[in-house]
């Protein structure tokens, strides 16, 4: 398929994002497929996937990036990053080139680093949960833990998801548990405690503490547990449907296209004050 080609796919306009799907044949990019069916302010102009087997349908990822406004990532973190430095190359030479949504999680601090440097030379964002449930539930959380003293109240985060999620805690886990942390005004890296297993001796003071369920076909379901002596309070979001992921992520297009250079997230997309 050409480049003329995806141009004139039906539905693209003026007034129109055209989008790539990275990962089109996986859960998510399925989901993002029935969500933009029939969308005209949103057209999909090219899917691709791992590379490798010729499917009907998907073009190879640099053709998708030269045809598409924006690519909306649901991948695997090693793909997320070659896929951000190969749109920050296209930036670099001639200034074109889509701008990026990117969904996958579980990336490393390398890789995070390698994303943040891409994003200097296009507009990137980039959100472990593009529900507007969980950006909300940011807030509450950020605002508990800076409400509720940390030597009396233990906060732990709670994860479950489908059997097939490959890692683990969720990307959502960690923007929760990096809430709690801003909340309290600590480093994460200094608090978080992963996991658990035989005589672990007594809670460590201020930890935030993770657990993580895989099974079946949870979408996800997240909760942040205040624990006090006396009372306990749980701040819950629960998944239902990809739609809701694939919906967020779309806004997220709409939003960054002619934006400058930068690292966004949902929470710029959405407005919300960090
Ligand atoms: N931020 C959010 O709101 C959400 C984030 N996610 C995250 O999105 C990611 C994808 O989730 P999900 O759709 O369930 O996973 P899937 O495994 O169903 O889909 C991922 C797809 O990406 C493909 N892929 C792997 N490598 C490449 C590559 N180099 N180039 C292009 N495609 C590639 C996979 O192919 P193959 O199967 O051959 O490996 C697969 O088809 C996960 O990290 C998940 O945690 C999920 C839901 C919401
Ligand atoms: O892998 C998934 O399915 C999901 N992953 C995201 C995460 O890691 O937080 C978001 C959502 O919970 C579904």
């Amino acid at each position: 398929m050409s480049q003329n080609d995806l141009a004139a796919a039906p539905g693209a306009s003026e007034g129109t994002v055209t989008i790539a799907l990275a990962g089109a044949l996986g859960r998510m990019g399925q989901a993002l497929a029935r969500t933009l069916d029939g969308r005209t302010d949103a057209v999909v102009v090219a899917r691709f996937d791992r590379p490798g087997g010729l499917v009907e349908g998907l073009v190879d990822r640099d053709a998708a990036l030269a045809a598409a406004e924006v690519v909306i990532d649901f991948t695997v973190p090693e793909a997320s990053v070659a896929l951000a430095e190969a749109a920050a190359a296209l930036a670099d030479k001639d200034g074109g080139g889509p701008a990026l949504i990117i969904g996958s999680t579980g990336f490393s601090d390398e890789q995070n680093a390698r994303i943040a440097a891409a994003a200097t030379r296009l507009a990137i964002v980039k959100s472990g949960n593009y529900s507007l449930g969980v950006n909300m539930l940011m807030g509450l959380v950020r605002q508990a833990a800076a409400a509720l003293p940390a030597a009396d109240w233990d906060v732990e985060v709670y994860e479950a998801h489908h059997r097939r999620k490959i890692d683990a805690p969720s990307g959502t886990a960690l923007m929760l548990a990096q809430a709690a942390a801003d909340g309290r005004g600590v480093g994460l890296g200094q608090v978080a405690d992963r996991g658990r297993d035989g005589m672990t001796g007594p809670r460590k003071a201020g930890a935030i503490g993770f657990s993580v369920v895989r099974g079946g076909g949870i979408i996800g379901e997240h909760s942040v547990i205040f624990a006090g002596e006396e009372e306990v309070l749980t701040l819950s979001h629960s998944a239902t449907d990809r739609g809701l992921f694939a919906r967020g992520a779309v806004a997220a297009a709409l939003w960054v296209k002619g934006r400058p250079p930068g690292l966004y997230d949902m929470q710029d997309v959405l407005g919300f004050e960090n």
